[in-house]
């Protein structure tokens, strides 16, 4: 979906010959807090149509019947009425160019199975952008999370430290063998997402699965960043990344028994080629009624994916079968079920043989 541009002045452009004809035009009335006067240029980069067409009363040129009186008190206010006008207006259809450039990225992504499953899953960063930039009128913090990771660096080169992954359900231990690690080899802990936009989890975690898992896969590429620059000064643990954003939307986007994931070696196990690869992945496991001990021994408050993992252990099932599907790098298994002080044993062993320390 193209982006809106946001105008103060018909004049701003430049080049007034070139101004199309606005689809919405917005009509501040004198009355406009100064707050409300909102910094929409940085909210909406520069793409394509609608043109939102902002004037002063009266000072708009041949001003038109779509011109609307308003006063906002609040910017999400504008916000949600820019995301209401929109939408309400059917963007342009694609030109055959434009359909063109959709399918040369399609084309650059790794391709995943087709239907919902390859929606869900934006399997390299261009569609992730894509993916973010379609939903940044109706949620502006998708904007936010684009203009991070457009600073991220493109290629994302591990230091000569090991970068080592802790997966698995929830409650299974990935914290606390994480911190303890961590101390052991005085290294550095990251998590996904990164803590740089974990503060919208809450807004993307209500949201569609695709939209939601942009969010979750652009934490990812963000997360590489990170991981590139503490990786040439220490080891790098890292609590998630690619596999759990991958195994959590195969079960969301499958029903029923792991019959009905798709097949092994599908490429939707596979990991995303300009993602930074780490070195060793561990998959923490527990039994469901051990799992389900930890989780009431912590007490914390459920997200509503939580509950639905709680409740259903087919959902569970798919997570982990995926865990384990996944290939280059797969995802080694760890029974996380003995103690704190053997789980954190075994997998500093694990560790040492793995990786050069
Ligand atoms: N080996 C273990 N034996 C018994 N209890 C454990 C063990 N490891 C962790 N716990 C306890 O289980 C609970 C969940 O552990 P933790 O928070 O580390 O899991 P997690 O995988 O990080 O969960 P989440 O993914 O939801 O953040 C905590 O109360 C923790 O103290
Ligand atoms: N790389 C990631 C990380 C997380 N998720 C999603 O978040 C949920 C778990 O987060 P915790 O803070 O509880 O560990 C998990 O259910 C995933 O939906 C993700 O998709 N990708």
């Amino acid at each position: 979906m193209p982006f809106p541009r946001v105008y103060r002045r018909s004049s701003e452009r430049g080049d007034r010959k070139q101004i199309k004809k606005p689809s919405v035009s917005i009509f501040f009335s004198l009355s406009l807090p100064p707050q409300a006067r909102p910094a929409c240029k940085e909210r909406f980069p520069a793409g394509s149509a609608p043109v939102i067409h902002r004037t002063r009363r009266g000072g708009a040129e041949n001003p038109s019947p779509r011109d609307t009186a308003l006063s906002f008190p609040h910017r999400h206010e504008l916000v949600s009425f820019l995301a209401g006008s929109a939408t309400a207006r059917p963007f342009p259809r694609p030109t055959p160019v434009r359909q063109r450039q959709r399918a040369a990225m399609l084309r650059g992504c790794t391709a995943g199975p087709p239907g919902p499953l390859r929606r869900a899953l934006p399997a390299a960063a261009p569609a992730v952008r894509l993916r973010l930039r379609e939903c940044v009128v109706r949620i502006p913090e998708a904007g936010a999370v684009l203009d991070i990771l457009e600073k991220c660096p493109e290629s994302q080169r591990k230091g000569e430290f090991p970068v080592v992954v802790f997966e698995g359900l929830d409650a299974t231990g990935k914290t606390t063998v994480t911190q303890s690690v961590k101390d052991a080899l005085g290294a550095v802990l990251l998590r996904s997402p990164p803590a740089c936009i974990s503060q919208w989890r809450t807004i993307f975690d209500e949201e569609p699965t695709p939209i939601r898992r942009a969010f979750y896969a652009a934490g990812n590429y963000i997360l590489a960043s990170e991981i590139a620059k503490a990786s040439t000064q220490a080891p790098v643990i890292v609590d998630r990344y690619w596999h759990s954003t991958a195994a959590y939307t195969i079960a969301t986007e499958t029903d029923g028994n792991i019959q009905n994931l798709p097949p092994d070696h599908d490429a939707v196990y596979k990991w995303p080629e300009d993602l930074l690869k780490p070195d060793l992945v561990l998959l923490l496991t527990v039994s469901p009624e051990e799992r389900a001990r930890r989780l009431e021994g912590r007490g914390l408050e459920r997200t509503k994916e939580e509950a639905e993992l709680e409740a259903n252990s087919l959902f569970r099932q798919r997570i982990e079968e995926s865990y384990r599907r996944m290939v280059n790098p797969a995802c080694q298994e760890v029974d996380a079920s003995p103690s704190k002080e053997e789980v954190f044993k075994t997998v500093l062993q694990l560790i040492k043989k793995h990786c050069a320390l």
